[in-house]
């Protein structure tokens, strides 16, 4: 999901621009007007009738009435709707309002709707596993400052959706008074109400879904931003949608709409975290040969025609933002995936690793560049320039994995000009192999020895003069390397040293600033 490469709008993977449409019965013609030949990737559509209301259904036809649902599923196929459709759910709905039966209303409509979503979902996770978590709703952004039944209702769907992420939309404000700067659209007048930080309405609301990973956030970009700070904070969120709306377009000298450099500012931000676009709003701009008319609403009857699309020179414009941008250097693209995600500590002593996460280590070019030069050091102290063809320096690399630190020793030892013998101890017998194949394939078979155990179980045949490993884990103990270079120490000779020399366990670090988040935050935006 998301935006692919830059450099280009990178069709290889599905959801990079959307837009936002209203209630149409005619699944097919909604998507083959909007996607086909307008350039947009997915819709943003309501999945329900916006007139239902389950107590007036219920009040008609008693407990046999069909649910007014866009379409069966069967309009379109599993992979149209997972890559092709973000369902919107019915923006009427007030889970916290006074009026019981309107509140009860909501709750139904929410549930239901989300069952459906999910229905729709399930099927693609049958049939196309790689779809999964492609597909998520919307959910409207809640239509007051409390919304604790709204939060709490969500939290519970979240409990039983194992394949869907919900986006809660929340419009970019700062403050109440930022929202009376806006015009009365909707959603503004809406939120206008709420009469607090936008943030920190997301933040109650997430709080109250316990932090849920399948809620994450649709961004409504509004004509007026927030002051940069107050921007700041929302990218250390999930923000997964901006919704650009057309009046917060500017309009160039030709007559084309445009965004203010704040606007673009946020826009570029945005994409450098894969954060999808959805356009949103009906065109204001007059572009000659260009339709006028809502976007929703313009669906003609023949969709054949090459009619453009109403939106369509603001897509252009979105689209010329991000091929304005600098390619990703190649260290940068490596480490794109892993950006915003905490990641589950590795076993790596008692699981053996895959070759997957071995290849992400060895991408980490600074990590051995340090390691290399640390040897370099070592082996210019110990052995002065005199004794450099006398003397070889015992090395040991205990976790030599698939040997990234025997080449950076290789590589010291070549710098430096000095005589160095390898041992490289691994426990995994299928790092081994590619070790050995490594060995082979450089021609350092007279120097390295690979030596397939346990460190703690080797019966070194000498002593080192240098132990390198790299064991630090998440947390600087969480791959045992205490117990294990613990056990390493007798490999080492009296005067031998270790790379590195010494590391700090940083989960207290972490933890205090886990426990103190709230008040560091505080510190650093107000
Ligand atoms: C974090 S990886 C680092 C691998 C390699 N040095 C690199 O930079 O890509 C740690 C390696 O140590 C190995 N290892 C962990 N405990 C070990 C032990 N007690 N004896 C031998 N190897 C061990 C693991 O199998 C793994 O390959």
């Amino acid at each position: 999901m998301g935006l692919g490469e830059r450099g280009g709008w990178d069709k290889s993977e599905s959801r990079y621009c959307g837009v936002e449409t209203e209630f149409e019965d005619d699944m097919p013609r909604l998507l083959s007007y909007n996607l086909s030949s307008s350039g947009f990737d997915f819709v943003v559509a309501p999945l329900m009738d916006p007139t239902y209301r389950p107590s007036l259904l219920e009040a008609e036809n008693g407990s046999s009435h069909v649910l007014p649902f866009a379409g069966s599923d069967l309009v379109l196929s599993p992979s149209q709707w997972s890559s092709h459709v973000v369902g919107k759910i019915s923006t009427w709905i007030d889970l916290d309002s006074e009026d019981e039966i309107f509140r009860m209303d909501s709750e139904t409509t929410l549930k239901q709707e989300i069952a459906w979503a999910s229905h729709l979902s399930l099927q693609v996770y049958i049939l196309l596993i790689s779809c999964f978590y492609r597909v998520a709703c919307l959910l409207p952004s809640p239509k007051r400052a409390s919304c604790a039944n709204y939060a709490r209702c969500v939290n519970q769907i979240l409990q039983g959706l194992s394949n869907m992420q919900l986006w809660l939309r929340i419009p970019l404000l700062k403050t109440y008074e930022d929202s009376l700067d806006v015009d009365s659209d909707d959603l503004v007048s809406e939120v206008s109400t709420l009469g607090r930080d936008s943030w920190e309405l997301w933040n109650s609301f997430r709080l109250i879904c316990e932090n849920h990973s399948q809620l994450s956030l649709a961004l409504d970009i509004l004509s007026t931003l927030p002051s940069v700070n107050s921007i700041g904070r929302w990218f250390g969120e999930p923000v997964r949608v901006a919704i650009v709306h057309t009046d917060s377009f500017l309009t160039n000298a030709r007559g084309y709409p445009c965004l203010s450099k704040s606007h673009q500012k946020l826009i570029t931000g945005f994409f450098n975290h894969s954060v999808q676009m959805v356009l949103s709003g009906k065109p204001l701009h007059n572009i000659p040969a260009e339709s006028t008319g809502s976007a929703a609403n313009h669906i003609d009857k023949n969709v054949n025609s090459v009619e453009r699309h109403p939106l369509r020179s603001y897509l252009d414009y979105v689209g010329y933002l991000y091929q304005r941008m600098e390619p990703l250097s190649e260290q940068e693209r490596i480490e794109l995936g892993y950006r915003d995600f905490l990641q589950a500590p590795l076993q790596p002593l008692m699981d053996n690793l895959e070759a997957q996460t071995y290849e992400t280590f060895e991408k980490d070019s600074v990590k051995y560049i340090q390691y290399q030069r640390a040897i370099c050091k070592a082996l210019l102290d110990r052995v002065p320039d005199g004794k450099a063809s006398a003397i070889t320096t015992v090395l040991m690399v205990v976790g030599a994995g698939r040997g990234p630190l025997v080449r950076a020793a290789l590589q010291a030892a070549e710098e430096t000009g000095r005589k160095l013998k390898v041992y490289a101890v691994e426990k995994n017998p299928n790092a081994v192999v590619t070790l050995h194949s490594l060995v082979k394939l450089e021609g350092w078979e007279n120097v390295v020895t690979i030596v397939s155990c346990d460190m703690r179980l080797w019966n070194a045949p000498e002593k080192a003069d240098i132990l390198v490993s790299e064991l630090l884990g998440s947390f600087g103990d969480n791959e045992l390397s205490p117990e294990c270079l613990d056990g390493a120490q007798r490999f080492l000779k009296q005067d031998g040293i270790s790379i590195p020399s010494s590391y700090v366990n940083a989960f207290f670090f972490f933890l205090f600033i886990f426990l103190m988040r709230r008040w560091i935050i505080s510190i650093m935006f107000h």
